[in-house]
């Protein structure tokens, strides 16, 4: 059984208002369970939109979103949302933020801070456990919020940009360490990025949207062996392929928004 199934899946934000924006049109793909899929596409296509969707933060307008076969209808435990901004509550420890999920369940403080320690250690944090999120550096919070998503035993992590706002250095180890995470505990990804580089690296496949309305311009399997090194000739072979692909659709997005911007400022 697929672990995520969209089927013609339509978004519009505003609808029958006069700002109606059609961000996703008709997009259909299914995610495998352990598969870690990435979405991308030029800005504003609509990646952050059918991820809020997928999470069920957001009802599509038309198609249907099934999670193991049974519609989407809201959030659940089942699917953590990881932004690009840390989440954690700024007034709670790093243990207590990793445990919240179990707390909001009801599992006592020894258990819920037992099962927290462990991913805490998972992660590579152990020690910052009883640390608040402002004296973690960047990477470190990313971090801490995928241990908060295991520890709640989430099946599918959407990850929309979570490393975007990293320096280069950090961003690579991230998205080492997040390779790991997800080999050793199987869970199935779903990734949003515009960064290509990113996409090739971690992807086991990749679907490029359209400039907006997000449609599903292509469906790429990377067969490549992980660890991806980036300056091997079958990874540019790959970004070559992307660049093709999605030079058009850049393009498309730019010159979209230079024509909003000049409505705007039009007196
Ligand atoms: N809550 C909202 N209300 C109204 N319109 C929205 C809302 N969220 C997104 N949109 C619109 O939907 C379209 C798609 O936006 P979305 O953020 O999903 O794109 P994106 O591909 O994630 O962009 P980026 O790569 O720049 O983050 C845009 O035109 C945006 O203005």
């Amino acid at each position: 059984m697929h672990t995520i199934i969209c089927q013609n899946v339509s978004k519009v934000w505003g609808l029958d208002t006069p700002e109606e924006v059609l961000a996703i049109d008709r997009v259909s793909f299914s995610v495998e369970p352990g598969e870690f899929l990435v979405i991308i596409g030029p800005s504003g296509c609509g990646k952050s939109t059918l991820l809020s969707m997928i999470a069920g933060l957001e009802p599509p307008t038309a198609g249907k979103i099934l999670h193991d076969g049974e519609p989407i209808a809201g959030p659940s435990p089942q699917r953590s949302m990881i932004f690009q901004q840390s989440s954690l509550l700024p007034w709670m420890s790093v243990i207590d933020n990793v445990a919240f999920g179990l707390e909001l369940k009801g599992v006592n403080r020894k258990a819920r801070h037992q099962r927290a320690e462990h991913f805490l250690k998972e992660v590579g944090l152990r020690s910052f456990a009883h640390r608040y999120p402002h004296q973690l550096s960047g990477g470190m919070q990313q971090r801490a919020c995928i241990a908060r998503a295991l520890c709640l035993g989430t099946d599918v992590l959407l990850m929309d940009e979570p490393f975007a706002a990293l320096d280069v250095q950090t961003r690579y180890q991230m998205q080492k360490f997040l390779l790991d995470i997800w080999q050793a505990a199987g869970k199935t990804v779903v990734f949003v990025t515009h960064h290509i580089d990113e996409a090739i690296f971690l992807a086991d496949r990749v679907i490029i949207l359209t400039a907006r309305p997000g449609r599903l311009l292509e469906s790429v399997t990377i067969d490549m062996a992980r660890p991806r090194d980036v300056m091997s000739s079958e990874f540019e072979r790959h970004r070559n392929l992307f660049v093709e692909h999605m030079r058009s659709e850049v393009v498309r997005a730019f010159e979209e928004q230079e024509l909003v911007e000049m409505m705007d400022t039009r007196v």
